[in-house]
C-alpha cells in the first residue's frame, strides 16, 4: 500500500512491524510498516512521509517502490487525493482509474525524484503501458468496492502533473478537452515504476476539490485549496481505509502482470545493492 495524502497511517499504532529499508535509491518517504490488515498482510509506506513533509515533487518514487518490491510484494494498491475535472464528480467521490496522461516534465538526474524509469545504461527496457492500472485489479477493485457498498467511479482517466501548485483554470479546462476525468501529481512515475518491476497497480482516487476549470469564478465553495482538501481528507479517513482493506482482501495471490520487461532484468534491478544510509 502507498498511502496519499491524509493517509499517514493504515494500521493501528503498534500494529505491524517499522521498518527503514534502505535502497540502491536514496531513502524511502519514510519507515515502512509491515502487517496485517483485516487478515491480509501488507506493507505500507505514506508517499509524503509520516508527518507529510515530502512534497509531491519531491516523492522518492523509484525507493518506494524498490523497497516494496524488495519486500515479496506483488501489488501496490495506491491511494491518492484528486481534483475532480467534471462536475459529476464532485468532493467525496470514489475513483477507480483505468487510463492516465502524463503531464509531468521533472526528469533531470539518474536518481532525480520523477525519474520515470528504472533502466538504462545498457539495459534496454520498453514497457508496455497501455493499461498503466493492471486491468484485472481495477475490475478487482470496483467489485471489492461494491461489495461494501461503495459505488466509485470506473473507467476515469487521471492527468498528472508535477504540482506543487494547483493547475490555472485554462490547464484544467484542457485537462478535461484531453479526456482527464481527475487530476492528482503523483500516480505517475509511480505505476510506471511498479509495473518497471512486475508489480501489479490499482488507485484508489478520493476527490476532494472541483479543480479550477471546472469550478466557477464567483463560488469557491468546492475549489481546490490544501486546508480545505485536508480537512475533507481526514473525514474522510475512516471510509478511505475501509475502501482499501477491501481491495486488498480481495488481490489474489497469483496477480498476473504483462509488462514486456524480461525477468532477469527485473531481478538484475531488485539486485542491486541499497545505498549507505548517512
Ligand atoms: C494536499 S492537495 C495536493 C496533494 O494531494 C495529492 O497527494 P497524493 O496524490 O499523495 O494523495 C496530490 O497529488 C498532491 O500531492
Ligand atoms: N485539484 C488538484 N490538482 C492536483 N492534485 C490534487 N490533489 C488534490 N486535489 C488536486
Amino acid at each position: 500500500m502507498i498511502g496519499g495524502s491524509g493517509l499517514q497511517r493504515l494500521l493501528a499504532e503498534g500494529a505491524g512491524d517499522e521498518l527503514d529499508v534502505a535502497t540502491p535509491f536514496g531513502p524511502t518517504s519514510g519507515p515502512i510498516t509491515v502487517g496485517t490488515l483485516e487478515g491480509t498482510p501488507v506493507a505500507f509506506v505514506a508517499r509524503h512521509g509520516s508527518g507529510h513533509s515530502v512534497a509531491p515533487h519531491e516523492i522518492p518514487a523509484k525507493a518506494n517502490v524498490w523497497a516494496l518490491a524488495s519486500l515479496g510484494v506483488r501489488a501496490i494498491v495506491s491511494s491518492t487525493a484528486v481534483g475532480g475535472l467534471r462536475p459529476d464528480l464532485p468532493p467525496g467521490s470514489l475513483v477507480v482509474p483505468d487510463q492516465l496522461i502524463d503531464q509531468t516534465r521533472i526528469r533531470s538526474g539518474s536518481d532525480a525524484v520523477r525519474r520515470d524509469t528504472f533502466y538504462g545504461a545498457g539495459v534496454v527496457e520498453h514497457l508496455t503501458f497501455a493499461d498503466p492500472f493492471t486491468p484485472s485489479l481495477v475490475r478487482i477493485a470496483l467489485d471489492a468496492l461494491a461489495g461494501i457498498g461503495e459505488t466509485a467511479v470506473s473507467p476515469a482517466t487521471t492527468v498528472v502533473i508535477d504540482g506543487p501548485r494547483f493547475s490555472t483554470r485554462a490547464e484544467s479546462q484542457w485537462f478535461r478537452s484531453l479526456g482527464g476525468d481527475i487530476v492528482n501529481m503523483t500516480q505517475y512515475p509511480e505505476s510506471a515504476l511498479a509495473a518497471e518491476l512486475g508489480l501489479g497497480y490499482v488507485n484508489l482516487s478520493f476527490v476532494t476539490d472541483t479543480d479550477a476549470g471546472v469550478a466557477a469564478a464567483d463560488v469557491d465553495e468546492d475549489a481546490v485549496d490544501a486546508s480545505r482538501v485536508f480537512e475533507r481528507l481526514s473525514r474522510a479517513q475512516p471510509r478511505i481505509v475501509a475502501a482499501i482493506a477491501a481491495i486488498a482482501a480481495a488481490i489474489p495471490d497469483d496477480v498476473a502482470v504483462s509488462t514486456g520487461i524480461a525477468r532477469d532484468a527485473i531481478d538484475a534491478v531488485l539486485a542491486l545493492a541499497p545505498r549507505a544510509t548517512a
